[in-house]
């Protein structure tokens, strides 16, 4: 395994965005997940639309919470068009995917990480941008400012961010996490969480739960 990785050096991630007073944390993460793969696989860096899977992914529940699974299926199964074409407006609408035009980034299937386990999370991550959870509600995690986060936070996850990198500082290891609260939040929008060695629910409980797209 490399000894860090940084998937924004490699030109595969967008700029962060902003979900806004809707709980669609889980589109941006898939949408950040899919953007990397296609850049990886095509050479294209492209921004897609979170708003596609706030309307269309009907297992998930647009600005009440979803699924990091669910979503990535929806694009699996149907593709995912240009932001540009089906822009975020931060509330549920009626689906449009059938009415957008424009080319559709499409996936072939989803992959999940073994749970509670940093080594594979860190194999996952040198692949491609992986989605993952963690424990956001905290006064600790909301004020994040800067530098490797250890908390306090609790493994009580509830927000699907992405992670697309890892590293060492300061001899301490950490994840390198892609927020969807803005550039404004922590590091330019993102946030280096300490990295729990072996097995175990990690800090935040960000090895709890992780996804990721399959692209041939
Ligand atoms: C502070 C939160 C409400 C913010 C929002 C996103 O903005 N959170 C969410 O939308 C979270 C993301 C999830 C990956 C942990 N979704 C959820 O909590 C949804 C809720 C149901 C009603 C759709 N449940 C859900 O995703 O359950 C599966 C799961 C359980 C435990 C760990 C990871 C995944």
């Amino acid at each position: 395994l490399p000894e860090s990785v940084d998937w924004r050096a490699k030109g595969a991630v967008t700029p962060v965005k902003h979900q806004g007073y809707c709980e669609s944390c889980w589109a941006f993460s898939t949408v950040a997940t899919v953007e990397g793969i296609n850049k990886i696989k095509t050479g294209n860096l492209v921004e897609l639309s979170e708003q596609e899977l706030v309307d269309c992914d009907k297992q998930s529940y647009g600005c009440n919470r979803g699924y990091q699974s669910t979503s990535l299926q929806y694009v699996a199964q149907n593709g995912i068009h240009l932001r540009a074409k089906y822009p975020y407006i931060a509330k549920q609408q009626t689906c449009r995917a059938n009415q957008v035009g424009g080319p559709k980034v499409k996936t072939n299937g989803v992959g999940r990480v073994q749970s509670n386990n940093e080594g594979s999370l860190l194999n996952a991550i040198a692949h491609q941008p992986v989605s993952v959870v963690v424990e956001s509600a905290g006064r600790d995690f909301q004020n994040y400012k800067g530098g490797i986060f250890e908390g306090s936070c609790g493994t009580k996850v509830d927000h699907a961010v992405t992670a697309v990198g890892y590293g060492k500082s300061g001899g301490k290891g950490y994840i390198l996490i892609k927020n969807s609260w803005g550039p404004g939040w922590g590091e330019n929008g993102y946030i280096r969480i300490r990295r729990a060695s072996g097995n175990s629910p990690g800090v935040c409980g960000v090895y709890r739960s992780s996804y990721y797209p399959i692209k041939n």
